[in-house]
């Protein structure tokens, strides 16, 4: 526990705090103290400024919540970002994008790309981020580095993959970056198969027997696409979340990304293993892929969270933006406009996301005791004022550039806008010279 008498490292003075957890709250006049990288004390702000204290941050105007969770995304795919618009998943997967990995995706493409995609994310206000991608080791150490927090799966497919010739090998691999990054503060592995489509029932029975060992998250596409529930059915007489299911892979740890096809039977077992679901709402439009039902979800019980999936169908990594979509198209897809009010979207893009990686006990709420991974939302602009409730500001007024400050376990990430650990100018030289060799190949 921490101590109650040393004095605070920092504390922070905001108009408003939103603690996510009680839901629906939010606190005036208040202030949050951070100490040895955790949140120490939500307290009054007259009773606050009374401790002592190494640092106090005024911060008028703005409104502090816990960092963004981006449940779902593949890092270094921000390398590919725009290159090949406007087409059906599989068209877009099978004559694109597995052509354009094949051809370009190493450990430098997987390390610019993931550092690309962290400072986006930070500029974003995300603090935690699920990363499904190749080279895993590569994007772990990038991680690490840059003082972000993640969740890095391990990719199991039924064909070979950049950095791992057959699944042998990248269970192999994987699992010694299991054991190395066991203890990681910010890092927490988890298994990657892609999709139902892509991944034979030995492999699954593998990643299933491994995760019970390691207690470890499995993480998957699953219903992204009518087709694909429909070829299933053709081929096996199975829908691929009944077949998941048989084959014993659902469970508390099991993040079912996208489930745009949900008949009453997906729903039963969803229900009945405490599956979360990740929903990827603008990659869900841009592919043209479906809707996720996402009240039907909620009232049922069901953990959703939020993701924007991977630059390349997206074409951006901004989860405050998705949560908006995903707010709006909640309630076109139920008919209601109550559906997925604004403190629910907020809770769906924090505790939920943190509750599907399995780090809530960590992150995703501001409560005492866990990891100080803050964003402070500026809502001084034109575009946010009047400011009747701050937590519908955020959600249906705020654009990223609301995002002033950012903090992971107490470390300030992003300071006034400007990144602390990654430098802008270098990263864009980066990814326009990927960009001149990808086109130009
Ligand atoms: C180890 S998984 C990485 C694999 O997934 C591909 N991918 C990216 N976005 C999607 C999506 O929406 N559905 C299915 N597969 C996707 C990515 O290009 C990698 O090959
Ligand atoms: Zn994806």
């Amino acid at each position: 526990m921490p101590s109650t008498t040393a004095p605070l490292d920092l504390l922070l003075l905001p108009e408003w705090i939103v603690p996510v957890e009680p839901a629906g709250v939010v606190l005036r006049e208040h202030a949050l103290g951070i100490r040895d990288g955790r949140i120490v004390l939500i307290a009054p702000r007259a009773q606050a400024l009374a401790l002592p204290a190494a640092e106090r941050r005024e911060l008028p105007g703005t409104l502090l919540a816990p960092g963004l969770v981006n449940a779902h995304g593949h890092a270094a795919m921000s390398l590919f970002r725009g290159l090949a618009d406007d087409l059906p998943l599989m068209t877009w997967l099978q004559e694109h994008i597995w052509p354009a990995e094949a051809k370009w995706v190493g450990e430098d493409f997987v390390r610019d790309g993931t550092e690309l995609a962290i400072a986006e994310q930070l500029k974003g206000g995300i603090t935690a981020f699920s990363d499904m991608y190749f080279f895993p080791e590569v994007a772990s150490e990038v991680v690490h580095r840059t003082g972000v927090r993640a969740q890095i799966t391990i990719p199991v497919l039924n064909f070979p993959v950049p950095g791992a010739h057959d699944t042998d090998e990248a269970l192999r691999r994987g699992l010694e970056l299991f054991a190395d990054l066991r203890h990681h503060p910010r890092i927490k592995m988890a298994f990657g198969p892609h999709a139902p489509y892509t991944v034979s029932d030995d492999r699954l029975e593998r990643v299933r027997v491994l995760a019970e060992q390691l207690d470890a998250g499995i993480h998957m596409h699953v219903h992204e696409t009518a087709f694909e529930v429909q070829q299933a059915l053709e081929q096996s007489g199975e829908r691929p979340l009944a077949r998941l299911a048989r084959l014993g892979l659902l469970g508390p740890r099991f993040q079912a990304v996208h489930m745009t096809q949900i008949d009453d039977a997906d729903l039963s077992l969803l229900v009945q293993h405490n599956a979360s679901v990740i929903h990827c709402p603008e990659s869900n439009l841009k592919l043209a892929s479906g809707f996720c039902p996402v009240e039907r979800l909620w009232q049922a019980g069901v953990n959703v969270a939020v993701g924007t999936d991977g630059a390349a169908s997206n074409n951006d990594l901004d989860l405050l933006g998705e949560t908006r979509t995903a707010a709006l198209l909640a309630k076109a897809v139920a008919g209601s406009a109550t559906a997925l009010d604004a403190h629910r979207a907020l809770r769906m893009a924090t505790l939920n996301g943190a509750r599907a990686l399995g780090i809530d006990e960590d992150c995703g709420s501001l409560q005492l005791g866990k990891s100080a991974d803050l964003v402070a939302f500026d809502l001084s602009g034109l575009a946010q004022q009047p400011v009747y409730d701050p937590v519908s500001q955020l959600i249906y007024a705020c654009g990223r550039d609301c995002v002033r400050h950012v903090w992971v376990g107490g470390k300030a990430l992003l300071e006034d806008g400007r990144l602390s650990r990654l430098d802008e100018d270098e990263l864009r030289a980066k990814a326009r010279a990927w960009g001149q060799r990808i086109v130009g190949a």
